[in-house]
């Protein structure tokens, strides 16, 4: 997958100008720059839903359907509790992720069965981003997309985080785009790192 001649400006400010990238279907791709340097503008225009100044030529990009986005801050779905969205994950998704994946199953039993009947909006942001990595893992897409799936995440809690997100590229052979700003949290992962100037 490739997105080439990306450029975006907003009025005389010049995020992106003639950029070209290729995504490798080996490693995470890992999407890394400044605050503002436009790595959500670029993921956004990856899964369609971004700002209608931003042009580029996208191809082999898996149509929105086939795209599981993760953003940033979500504040939708907070009175479900996390066993009604994990159910809800399960019904859209591929029940096999969770029967034969081992990892999943110690995740789900050491953290998420703690927080079983908590309500989303009560959950710590990365209880939150925990569940909600969880349950994007779950979906079978072509393309998964994490908007800093880390931040704010303890220790323990990123590597598990991160491992499940490997396991999309390693077990799964999905393509897998995150942005992240702490590059030594990723240096056991295969990784495609990817600098926004
Ligand atoms: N409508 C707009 N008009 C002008 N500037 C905009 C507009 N929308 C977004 N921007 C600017 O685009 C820049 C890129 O934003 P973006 O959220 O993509 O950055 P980012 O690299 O993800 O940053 P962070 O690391 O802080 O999450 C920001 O400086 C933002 O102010």
């Amino acid at each position: 997958m490739q997105i080439k001649n990306y450029s975006l400006r907003y009025v005389d400010r010049v995020l992106a100008q003639n950029f070209d990238v290729e995504f490798s279907n080996q490693a995470i791709n890992v999407i890394t720059g400044a605050n503002g340097a436009g790595k959500t503008t670029l993921l956004d225009f990856i899964a369609d839903v971004g700002p209608k100044a931003a042009k580029g030529d996208k191809i082999n990009v898996p149509k929105q359907a086939e795209i599981a986005y993760q953003l940033q801050h979500i504040h939708f779905f907070t009175t479900l509790s996390v066993a009604q969205t994990i159910t809800m994950y399960r019904q859209l998704g591929d029940p096999a992720v969770e029967t034969q994946n081992p990892t999943f199953q110690i995740i789900k039993a050491q953290i998420l069965d703690k927080i079983w009947h908590v309500e989303m909006g009560k959950l710590s942001g990365g209880e939150r981003q925990m569940v909600l990595t969880y349950g994007q893992c779950l979906l079978d897409r072509k393309l998964y997309i994490f908007d800093e799936p880390t931040s704010g995440v303890d220790v323990d809690n990123t590597k598990i985080i991160l491992n499940m997100i490997a396991s999309l590229v390693q077990e799964r052979q999905k393509l897998v785009i995150m942005t992240s700003h702490n590059l030594e949290q990723l240096a056991e992962l295969p990784v495609n790192l990817i600098a926004l100037a």
